[in-house]
């Protein structure tokens, strides 16, 4: 379904941010909940437009941190400032099982914001299509599936239109891949109108097509905090190559692998056996790739397929504080040396 943000809004709204451009700004912000020291003098500040995306392990400080932007926790210590227009609306995590149908809980959560019964009506139908949320809007909430209710809970902070500060707890989680692509386009275009957005999110396909900056949290503080171009070294496209490469004697092989920029992984493949030749699979990053099939042939190997293959981000080193990009090449370091020490088999 095309989104048309004018059938939605009078005018496409601006949040009107301070005259820093700032939106929202923690400063050393700590939180304590019971026993936990949830929060560690955290500062963050979202811009005009800006999308932050939280990442860390389970525990760490994620929806918490949100609360505090929400305003329904309040820091221990620290400072919170907000530009003095524009709203925050969030999906934080679980939608409580209410009494009511999906549509009647929307309904009277867009009346709350006073929002006009025309527009609102218009709004329910167009984001319950993107969602493919169908017949369940009409369905009790306590009798949806988790999906389901997970995306009731998104359409409820999205009724208002992209003006403003949107906090997101695990947005994708739970939902079938359709919806996910809708939503994320949907949140791409708002970002592009001016909207702003902080979410916590463990899938590389949010952060890769919308994250500013990611934060990593561990622990209630932040590990390491990573910029878009930190972000754009590791989602650069691959492609996977096959080669034979028998015969060779180990010291070209050596030779053609150490020090080659663009290789992100390499190894001897035992399933092609029935081809007949131990097979090579390689992966390379797209603008290396002529230069790497042109080494393997130049070395005597031949090829057998290459396949281009979309990027991903490795989730599990970004929450261990590696550089998304340092994450690939220990990927490449680790399977050199499994290949040096097994060199031998291949002559
Ligand atoms: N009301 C509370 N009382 C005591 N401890 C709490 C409370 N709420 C959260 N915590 C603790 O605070 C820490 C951070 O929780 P939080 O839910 O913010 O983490 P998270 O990163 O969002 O985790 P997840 O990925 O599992 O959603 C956890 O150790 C949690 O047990």
């Amino acid at each position: 379904m095309g989104w048309r943000t004018s059938r939605f809004f009078d005018k496409a709204g601006k949040t009107a941010a301070g005259s820093n451009g700032r939106i929202i700004s923690l400063q050393q912000v700590s939180k304590r909940l019971g026993d936990v020291q949830v929060l560690n003098d955290i500062n963050l500040e979202v811009g005009q437009g800006e999308c932050i995306v939280l990442v860390g392990r389970n525990g760490s400080g994620k929806s918490t941190l949100l609360r505090v932007l929400a305003g329904m926790l309040l820091p221990d210590s620290g400072s919170l400032c907000k530009s003095r227009h524009g709203r925050i609306m969030y999906a934080l995590d679980g939608l409580s099982r209410l009494p009511f149908t999906s549509r009647e809980y929307l309904w009277e959560m867009g009346r709350i914001r006073g929002m006009r019964p025309e527009v609102l009506r218009l709004r329910i139908g167009e984001l319950s299509e993107l969602l493919f949320v169908g017949a369940a809007l009409d369905q009790n909430l306590p009798q949806l599936s988790k999906g389901t209710l997970q995306k009731v809970n998104l359409i409820q902070a999205l009724l208002p239109g992209p003006d403003g500060l949107l906090l997101l707890d695990e947005p994708l989680s739970g939902l079938d891949v359709p919806a996910q692509e809708a939503i994320v386009a949907l949140l791409r275009q708002w970002k592009q109108e001016g909207s702003q957005i902080v979410t916590a999110c463990h899938e590389p396909l949010l952060i890769e097509r919308l994250a500013d900056q990611v934060i990593v949290l561990q622990k209630g503080t932040v590990l390491r905090r990573w910029s878009q171009e930190d972000l754009q070294q590791a989602a650069e496209p691959t492609v996977s190559i096959q080669s034979v490469m028998e015969g060779l004697e180990q010291s070209v092989i050596d030779a053609l692998l150490v020090d080659q920029p663009g290789i992100i992984a390499c190894h001897r493949s035992m399933v092609r056996r029935d081809y007949g030749r131990e097979v090579w699979d390689w992966k390379v990053s797209r603008s290396s790739a002529d230069r790497i099939l042109g080494m393997i042939l130049a070395a005597g190997g031949s090829i057998v397929s290459v396949q281009p293959e979309e990027s991903r981000l490795n989730m599990e080193g970004l929450m261990e504080g590696r550089h998304p990009g340092e994450a690939i090449s220990r990927e490449v370091a680790e399977n050199l040396s499994s290949i040096s020490t097994a060199g031998g088999d291949l002559q």
